[in-house]
């Protein structure tokens, strides 16, 4: 078992001083810890400390399946062991705990409360509501029972994002699916409530206007293709060249194109609203071109008095040359890789995928890979070995999230993906060789005394194997500890529940809500208390 160090910090340091070795009883049990202090908001003081804890990481206990959340099975979780060195006071084991979060799209297979409680406990971080799909009243459904699960635990939690429907083009609703076959004629048309075997509608007028003969049309992303011969003024006629089925209200994309509809439409504003009211936490937004379009939603938040936080989707052609300024404006962003692998050429989206990454770390924003991740699990029991090697990929690209879509919404085997994806996302953390220092493109500016400190706590962590535990109100600090990717969990506390829910998207938090005391040393044994009760640290043997 490797020796590591547990520390704790708080944000705004100023300054450090030297400190004493400190005794106290903690839940029965006598603990000695060494402490450093350090100054912070240029006021009160406030304790950073250390304490011995070994990590069993050795024996990864894959039925440990946790939301990032605390395992309250003791032969699962964490351990505290008095250490035999004198130096080193209170020794703890833990075992390895997920870092990468999971996004998980809830639907008709997932949207019963039993299925939200086993969808958590199998690992769910973020339930994703999509708006292209449902009625408000069953997103409402959904999100109160999200809500009633988080209020039964101060140290689980499931945040919600809602995703906008956009300006996507969808084929319309079918009675049954279609089967086309390759070589056929077949025709969308601009008229409501078709469906024929060779003609279906879109719910997009300009569609029309949009493609021209000879454009390929994508449905879902390539499942099915056609080629467009010619048009009329409600009706594009096109020749299968890929068949199979097509039912109700499929994606379709013009190969090489963006649709000419704003980023935000009018049902889109309806759906946010809905957000608002209902305090979610993230909204991913659809097809974004520019930046522009982020402003003027952080505008219409800052009216609302919301506090929302703006996850771009990165999937529209047109987004790929104001990456820059879309990811400055937004607090994060999403790897769309249904839709960017339409409109751009597919061989395009890991280049993409390691680029949209690669940005996000550097503005220190969560950044999520979604679609297709587990796909064949929608039908099949086991995912294919090229699944498993693209969750690897983005979990060694360092995604903070990785997402499932209808593997969870509408797949025979919801519970099934999320465990994979849970135990993938272990395995290969576990296989990361950590090198002590955080990798240098995020090294700390010596301008930002918080960034200077996270980086050297996590320098300490690292080489000391050690978890750390965060203060933070405004989940900042907990922030700048996530970008530099510590090799253990950073424990957050919080007593902001807006806080707390936000935090379970970055990778490597474990957000805990605890009220603060006026008296740091008291706020410090409060949440060391709450660690050994929640069952994250129980003593092995005490000393
Ligand atoms: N709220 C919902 N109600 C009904 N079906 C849903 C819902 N959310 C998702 N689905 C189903 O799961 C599928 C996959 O989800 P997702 O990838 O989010 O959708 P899409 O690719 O259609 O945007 C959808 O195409 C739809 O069939
Ligand atoms: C996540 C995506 O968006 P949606 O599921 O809303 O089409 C995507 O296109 O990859």
């Amino acid at each position: 078992m490797a020796s590591m160090r547990m520390s704790m910090l708080n944000c705004e340091t100023t300054r450090t001083t030297d400190q004493l070795s400190w005794t106290r009883n903690l839940s029965g049990f006598t603990t000695r810890t060494k402490q450093i202090s350090v100054c912070f908001d240029n006021k009160a003081v406030f304790n950073v400390r250390s304490m011995r804890v070994v990590e069993s990481n050795h024996s990864v206990d894959f039925s440990s399946s946790v939301n990032g959340s605390l395992n309250l099975d003791k032969q699962t979780s964490f351990g505290v062991q008095a250490s035999n060195n004198s130096n080193d006071d209170t020794v703890v084991t833990l075992n390895a705990r997920r870092k990468t979060k999971i996004v998980c799209t809830i639907g008709p297979s997932t949207s019963s409360r039993e299925m939200i409680w086993k969808m958590a406990k199998a690992g769910m971080n973020v339930a994703r509501l999509n708006m292209s799909h449902g009625d408000h009243a069953s997103h409402q459904k959904t999100i109160d029972l999200v809500k009633e699960y988080n209020a039964q635990f101060e140290d689980k939690v499931i945040s919600i994002m809602l995703d906008t429907k956009g300006p996507e083009v969808r084929s319309g609703d079918v009675p049954q699916p279609i089967m086309l076959e390759e070589g056929q004629e077949f025709n969308f048309t601009i008229k409501r409530g078709v469906s024929s075997d060779n003609t279906v509608s879109v719910n997009y007028d300009d569609f029309v206007n949009d493609v021209e003969a000879g454009d390929i049309l994508l449905v879902d992303g390539g499942m099915l293709s056609l080629s467009v011969k010619s048009k009329t003024a409600d009706t594009v006629k096109c020749e299968v060249v890929d068949g199979g089925e097509l039912s109700s209200r499929r994606h379709l994309n013009v190969r090489g194109k963006s649709a000419t509809l704003p980023s935000i439409t009018e049902k889109d504003w309806e759906d946010i609203k809905f957000g608002v009211d209902n305090k979610v936490d993230f909204y991913a937004v659809s097809f974004v071109k520019d930046a522009k379009v982020v402003h003027e939603l952080k505008d219409y938040l800052k009216r609302s008095n919301a506090d929302i936080h703006v996850i771009v989707k990165i999937e529209s052609a047109d987004s790929i040359p104001n990456l820059h300024s879309i990811i400055t404006a937004s607090d994060g962003a999403m790897v769309a890789r249904g839709d960017l692998g339409a409109e751009l050429p597919i061989e395009e989206v890991p280049l993409l995928q390691e680029e949209i990454i690669r940005r996000c770390h550097s503005m220190q924003k969560p950044v999520i890979v979604a679609t297709n991740m587990l796909e064949s699990m929608i039908s099949h029991p086991t995912p294919t070995r090229a699944e498993v090697s693209d969750i690897a990929i983005a979990v060694r690209e360092g995604a903070d999230a990785i997402m499932l879509s209808g593997e969870t919404a509408h797949g025979k085997f919801p519970l099934k993906a999320v465990n994979v994806m849970h135990m993938v996302a272990l395995r290969i953390e576990s296989s990361l060789t950590s090198s002590t220092i955080p990798p240098s493109q995020s090294s700390a500016s010596k301008s930002h005394m918080s960034a200077m400190f996270a980086f050297h706590s996590t320098t300490m962590a690292n080489t000391l194997r050690t978890p750390i535990i965060v203060f933070t109100k405004t989940a900042s600090m907990a922030i700048q500890l996530s970008h530099y990717q510590p090799s253990a969990t950073i424990f957050a506390f919080t007593n902001e529940e807006r806080v707390k829910q936000r935090l379970s998207l970055y990778r490597g938090v474990l957000p805990i809500t605890m009220q603060f005391s006026d008296d740091a040393e008291e706020t410090f044994s409060q949440a060391l208390n709450l660690l050994l009760v929640l069952g994250n640290f129980s003593f092995m043997s005490a000393f």
